[in-house]
């Protein structure tokens, strides 16, 4: 196992070329899949990604591609596109793919027209990869400059999964293994959810105290559905799950976090979402994780109050009040 050369990377948004930095650091060759034309154009030939994380100098050894064939030619490719294009991104490299290359998803969310964790998305779009997860506390940006991060490596097969550690790993991108691919994805994807919910508080002005109430029931909501997936409850409490809870759901840097607080603030979701041209996941992940919640008999009610109000109308006042109502009960998961 391991022994990897060349990594692709499919996606070239922030994270995928922070991933695409991170890889190079560690030694290896890149090549990045990007679907924008000026994406790849401003990569090869202006070492910069102008479009998604202008600013950072990238490594001359990048080679962006718009061709599948290339990047799946790799010896593991990370998947990076935003959660609900992950399917048609994998259908896409799907003929060039040769059998057992690992595929290790670095998108964080639950596709919105199945339910499904994006491990059954790549297994059924590629069922001749092996799968991974690597998610945690992760702004691209800091990545990108080289500050120090920890990830969780999370692969069913501890084999693989210690070969991309090795790969990956360098000191300032400490990859952690884990044999819980549910775990970290469930935490990755709820924890979009509840940044949004924490941004709400704070554009609302109802102070830390609440924020951290929030942060603390949301890991308890995100912690009941990872588990009755099949998820283990330690690793909520590591980085892909309460890590990156702290991050998101307290960092303005957050584009989760942002949207929630400027709809605090009183500006609507088609005001912020039209001027933004990156991703937030939460508001396309929020509706998936009640889905999943009420196939699995699972209470989540901020996740739900979220919900109600990205997708149903809700007024934001009157969601909080019934949040803040609702009957008191014991404080186990
Ligand atoms: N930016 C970050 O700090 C981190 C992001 N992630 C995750 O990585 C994934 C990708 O996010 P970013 O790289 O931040 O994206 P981004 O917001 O920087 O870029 C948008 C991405 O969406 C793609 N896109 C837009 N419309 C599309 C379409 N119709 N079909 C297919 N692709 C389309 C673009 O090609 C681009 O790759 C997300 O799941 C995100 O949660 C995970 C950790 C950190
Ligand atoms: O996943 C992230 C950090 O770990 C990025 O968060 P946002 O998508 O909210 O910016």
């Amino acid at each position: 196992m391991g022994g990897f050369k060349r990594i692709g990377v499919m996606g070239g948004g922030a994270w995928g070329t922070a991933l695409a930095l991170t890889a190079r650091r560690a030694g290896l060759s890149v090549t990045l899949w990007a679907r924008e034309p000026e994406v790849v154009d401003s990569v090869n030939n202006r070492r910069t990604n102008d479009l998604f994380l202008p600013g950072v100098a990238l490594d001359g050894d990048i080679h962006a591609t718009a061709d599948q064939a290339e990047a799946a030619s790799a010896d593991a490719v990370l998947l990076v596109t935003p959660a609900q294009h992950l399917r048609a991104g994998c259908r896409a490299l799907a003929p060039f793919w040769r059998p057992g290359t690992p595929a290790v998803i670095c998108s964080k969310g639950i596709e919105l027209s199945t339910y499904a964790l994006m491990e059954r998305v790549v297994t059924e779009e590629l069922p001749e990869a092996t799968v991974a997860v690597l998610s945690g506390p992760t702004f691209a940006i800091e990545v990108a400059r080289g500050l120090p991060t920890a990830v969780t490596l999370a692969c069913a097969d501890p084999g693989l999964g210690q070969a991309l550690v090795e790969a990956l790993g360098t000191p300032s991108f400490r990859p952690y293994l884990s044999d819980d691919p549910v775990g970290a994805q469930i935490g990755g994807a709820v924890k979009n959810v509840l940044a949004i919910a924490c941004g709400i508080v704070e554009g609302r002005g109802l102070g830390d105290n609440a924020r951290a109430a929030l942060i603390t029931r949301g890991l308890a909501e995100m912690t009941r559905l990872a588990m009755a997936q099949g998820g283990r409850r330690e690793t909520l409490m590591g980085l892909s799950g309460l890590g990156d809870l702290i991050l998101t759901a307290s960092s303005t840097q957050s584009r989760n976090y942002s949207l929630g607080f400027a709809l605090g603030q009183g500006q609507t979701l088609q005001q912020i979402l039209g001027g933004r041209h990156s991703v937030t996941e939460g508001v396309h992940s929020a509706a998936a994780v009640l889905g999943m919640a009420a196939t699995a008999g699972i209470e989540m009610p901020i996740c739900a109050a979220i919900d109600a109000v990205l997708n149903h109308g809700a007024d934001l006042d009157g969601a909080i009040r019934a949040l803040l109502a609702r009957p008191f009960r014991s404080e186990g998961v």
